[in-house]
């Protein structure tokens, strides 16, 4: 798996990249699938041309100033900077300071047997991330492909245990991705919920921003279209802006086209920010951790004494489903980072493959517990 940069701040480093002004709380618990989209106020009518912009290229403005520091702070220094300021670590600095830090986030695959004995009379519910979790991160978001191996692991893991594939994803393409019919997914970070089986709609939340976030897609493809390396990817109800092939000296451009666009919808939509890439998301209440509870309560699972979830996923997004579990007192949280960082998570796990032989452990405790 190639080494992420950001994985080397923590999940505190960066400033959140939301929007001030959230959902109100009357809102909280409403499934906005069920009301109307209006397309009144906030969703301008123009947002396909381009939009003209200032010749100077310099952010003018403190929140795009703040979301390209945080892309910064979360990149390490190019190699030879790092040479001459003395800043390179040893490999065995590296693995001291991993060594330390699993004190704090113990390896899942290592406390397998403590896992296993906290499961005892329970039901166990499964819940994947994609990227960086089951697949490795790639350079290009259209080739994150699963490996064979992890297809059938999933697959096995499935005939035990409730699964669900949760991801920042659309559904349709994780879904594409994965293969697997007898799985839950939830995409576009939790706000698209399907069913095993065929196209069973269980929950989309956001379903109002169908048509902005169409927009605002094409707007970024149309806004961004001559900066070298950007891909914008259309998650459905949510659009990722990746910059990880943009060489850095653009990056601050790269802020400033989404900060544009994002303008335009103060109060519906926020950015967030995730491993190179930046991602336009609805301003509501709704989040992974949102959806793996929504998900435990349609699988009857949402008893906590007798059900232990177990969330695995590499990512600030994966944060949410963790903060739920820890402070639910509710299952365990799984972290894949190869370097430290602060988690809320209880456990980690280096990289797909530990991932897979964590996978695999769970199928052989249960064929070898049902002997
Ligand atoms: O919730 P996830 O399943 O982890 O999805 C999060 C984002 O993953 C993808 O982007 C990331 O992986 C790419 C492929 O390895 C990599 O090129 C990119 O830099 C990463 O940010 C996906 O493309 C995004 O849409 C997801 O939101």
């Amino acid at each position: 798996m190639s080494l992420d940069p950001m994985d080397l701040k923590t999940n505190h480093s960066a400033p959140v990249l939301t929007d001030p002004a959230p959902i109100s709380k009357s809102r909280l618990g409403v499934h906005s699938s069920l009301l109307p989209y209006s397309p009144s106020g906030t969703f301008p009518s123009d947002l396909f041309l381009a939009i003209p912009r200032k010749k100077t290229g310099v952010l003018d403005d403190v929140r795009a100033r703040s979301w390209l520091d945080a892309m910064k702070s979360s990149s390490p220094p190019p190699k030879w900077m790092a040479k001459e300021s003395n800043n390179e670590f040893s490999s065995t600095d590296t693995d001291v300071a991993y060594r330390t830090w699993q004190r704090q986030y113990p390896s899942a695959l290592t406390s397998f047997e403590q896992i296993v004995k906290s499961a005892k009379g329970k039901r166990i519910a499964l819940f994947l991330d994609y990227d960086g979790t089951l697949s490795p991160i790639v350079d290009n978001p259209d080739c994150a492909f699963m490996s064979d191996a992890m297809r059938a692991v999933v697959k096995n893991v499935a005939k035990y245990f409730p699964t669900a594939i949760i991801s920042g994803r659309s559904r349709d393409k994780v879904y594409e991705f994965v293969g697997l019919a007898e799985l839950y997914y939830a995409g576009s970070h939790g706000m698209d919920i399907m069913g095993p089986g065929k196209e069973v709609n269980l929950f989309q939340p956001a379903r109002e921003f169908l048509h902005m976030i169409d927009a605002v897609f094409h707007s970024l493809m149309e806004n961004t279209k001559e900066i070298n390396g950007v891909k914008v990817e259309n998650n459905k109800f949510c659009v990722s802006v990746h910059y990880r092939n943009v060489d850095e000296k653009y990056w601050a451009t790269v802020v400033q086209r989404v900060h544009e666009i994002l303008k335009q919808y103060p109060t519906r939509l926020r950015l967030t920010h995730g491993r190179k890439v930046l991602e336009v998301r609805p301003v509501i209440d709704w989040d992974k951790g949102k959806a793996v509870m929504f998900l435990l309560e349609s699988l009857g699972l949402s008893n906590c004494e007798d059900v232990l979830p177990i969330y695995v996923g590499d990512d600030r997004t994966d944060e949410d489903a963790f903060k739920e579990l820890r402070e639910g007192n509710h299952g365990y949280g799984i972290l894949v980072s190869s370097v430290p960082k602060e988690s809320k998570a209880f456990y980690s796990l280096r990289d797909p493959s530990e991932v897979m032989e964590f996978l695999k452990s769970f199928v052989m405790w249960k064929q070898s517990s049902a002997l």
